[in-house]
């Protein structure tokens, strides 16, 4: 596979990670780099078993608000049996492109998956934003969403190669600066 650099992008809810994503895209260029989703799967085999509507999971609305809870239980049961299925179904088709942004990581077995996979071109980047930067974009604490694993499992993880903050344009700008450095991109 004709990829160079692997940029992981995890951080809570609404901390602007697909935010970060497509300004980076955008920035790189869609010929050399693309976006990798591990929801994306996850997702589709999702609407699948449950008959619902893609597109409309995918789009960040109520209706993937209301169908989250219910996606993270089903997405564990998956996991418990494989932890990496959806890891390798994101990776599985994507197009062969040097840059390659992983948008929401969001365990410590998904990190391991991509650095066992793809060793020394993982670059892993953990974003901030406070708590009223997260509310004024939509953040509301859920039980069942944000005090279980898929949002608290990398909470307590120290191996990060970037930390960034994200809570207004400047630190956003900062941000993307510093994840290009990181990944040789000048
Ligand atoms: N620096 C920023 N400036 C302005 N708006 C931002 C910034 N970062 C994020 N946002 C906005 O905040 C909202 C949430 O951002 P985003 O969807 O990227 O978060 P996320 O971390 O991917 O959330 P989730 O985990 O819920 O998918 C979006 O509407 C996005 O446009």
């Amino acid at each position: 596979m004709f990829n160079n650099i692997i940029i992981l992008l995890s951080g809570k809810r609404k901390s602007g990670k697909d935010y970060i994503a497509e300004k980076l895209l955008n920035t790189i260029g869609k010929d050399k780099c693309t976006i990798i989703r591990i929801s994306e799967p996850i997702k589709s085999h999702y609407a699948k078993v449950n008959n619902l509507d893609l597109v409309e999971l995918m789009s960040a609305n109520k209706y993937k608000e209301e169908h989250r809870k219910q996606m993270i239980i089903w997405s564990d049961q998956m996991r418990n049996q494989d932890s990496s299925y959806f890891c390798r179904a994101a990776c599985s088709e994507i197009a062969p492109k040097p840059i390659w942004i992983v948008s929401d990581i969001r365990r410590k077995t998904d990190i391991a998956w991509f650095k066992t996979t793809y060793g020394d071109q993982i670059r892993a980047v953990r974003m901030f934003a406070t708590e009223q930067a997260r509310v004024s974009r939509g953040f509301a604490f859920t039980v069942g969403v944000d005090d279980v694993s898929s949002e608290c499992d990398l909470d307590d993880f120290t191996e990060w190669d970037l930390c960034i903050s994200n809570n207004n344009k400047e630190e956003c700008d900062d941000a993307i600066k510093k994840i290009l450095s990181l990944a040789n991109i000048s």
